[in-house]
């Protein structure tokens, strides 16, 4: 089997949040593009997403338990296919923190991770889980791409230090990738030094030569106002980010900057009027990155982890508390999740 004719496993994220109902909601509306694909979970909770999303007029949608992952080829579309995992504790009160529901988010994405890494599966697609809800059930890693980072170094025998990852967020419009990801702003602020930038442009340069067919054009956002406007507000510029940015030119990459924050997103838009002058974003920290893409809306973008051995994305969105049980929410970045990890393994 080659690695595109292997399913695709969505993990349910949190069964407190939207996750379970926006995979529902993709198996009946998406039915070609989901073809492949089934969702690792607790039967229970995706029976109960199936049935919140079930409206007037419109086709209930069958839970289809999975005895091998072999059945998944010759499933029918729209129904829910369920790879029902051992020892979860099933559905949470709608819209709330706990440690069981993030126990089971965790132990979804745990058994998926090392799917892939075994090469059971094409790729992952992880629906939103919450954070601290993880953190109450004890995993000690802020979010998937960190435990997805862990995972995939117990994999292959290596310190955490030598599988460096990066998330990236990328739309038809913009794409961005992150300096750093989950940690406080003055963290980030103190991870802005030329080696973390210049690991940064190494891997974006090259997870996108191999999606793009291409070196891609990086832009690197500053950190101060005004990219420091010359040092007069602040020197990350001129002692960290162009340094790093000069390093990767003499290494053949394509990178630009450091560029003003505030308008460097404007000039790496695409819109079907003007190309951008860029593919990608460097972002100095998460929100510097990720306010741009959601303003652009969130059913676009899609979260893509840069630097695993696997194939992993996810909306760019998260568990949606305020709205989860009521099956009024959008599974559009979920479906683009899905359309994303086909193109990056090669199916389409
Ligand atoms: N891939 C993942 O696992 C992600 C997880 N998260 C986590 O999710 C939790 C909640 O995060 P928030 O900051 O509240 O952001 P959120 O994205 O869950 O919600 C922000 C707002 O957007 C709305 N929204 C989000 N997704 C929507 C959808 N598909 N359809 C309609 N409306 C939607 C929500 O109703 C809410 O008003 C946090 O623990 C966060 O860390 C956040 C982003 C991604
Ligand atoms: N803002 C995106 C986000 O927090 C998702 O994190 P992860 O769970 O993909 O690591």
């Amino acid at each position: 089997m080659t690695s595109s004719s292997l399913p695709i496993a969505i993990t349910q994220g949190d069964p407190a949040g939207i996750g379970p109902e926006i995979v529902a909601q993709a198996f009946r509306d998406a039915p070609e593009l989901l073809a492949g694909c089934f969702v690792v979970g607790d039967v229970a909770t995706l029976r109960r997403a199936a049935a919140c999303i079930e409206h007037p007029g419109q086709p209930s949608l069958p839970v289809a338990v999975l005895g091998g992952l072999d059945e998944v080829a010759a499933l029918p579309p729209r129904c829910l296919p369920v790879w029902p995992l051992a020892g979860l504790h099933g559905p949470a009160p709608w819209g709330q923190v706990s440690a069981r529901a993030g126990s089971d988010a965790a132990a979804c994405v745990t058994w998926a991770a090392q799917a892939a890494l075994r090469g059971e599966i094409a790729a992952l697609v992880t629906a939103p889980l919450h954070k601290e809800a993880l953190s109450a059930a004890g995993v000690t890693y802020p979010g998937h791409t960190e435990l997805l980072q862990a995972e995939s170094a117990r994999h292959a025998g290596v310190p955490l230090a030598d599988m460096p990852v990066r998330m990236m967020l990328a739309s038809d419009e913009l794409r961005t990738v992150l300096v750093s990801i989950h940690v406080s702003l003055r963290e980030a602020i103190a991870a802005v030094t030329q080696a973390n930038v210049l690991q940064t442009l190494r891997i974006t340069h090259a997870a996108l030569s191999r999606n793009l067919g291409r070196a891609p054009r990086i832009a690197v956002a500053g950190l101060n106002p005004h990219a420091g406007e010359g040092g007069l507000f602040g020197r990350e510029e001129i002692d960290e980010i162009a340094p790093a940015v000069a390093q990767a030119r003499v290494e053949g990459v394509d990178a630009h900057g450091p560029f003003a924050p505030d308008t460097v997103f404007m000039r790496a838009r695409s819109t079907p009027q003007r190309p951008g002058a860029f593919d990608v974003v460097l972002a100095m920290y998460h929100d510097q990155g990720l306010i741009p893409m959601k303003y652009l809306g969130v059913d676009k973008g899609v979260n893509v982890t840069l630097g695993l051995p696997l194939v992993r994305t996810s909306p760019d969105h998260g568990t949606a508390f305020d709205i989860a049980g009521r099956g009024v929410a959008d599974p559009a970045s979920l479906i683009e999740a899905v359309r994303m990890a086909r193109a990056l393994v090669g199916g389409g």
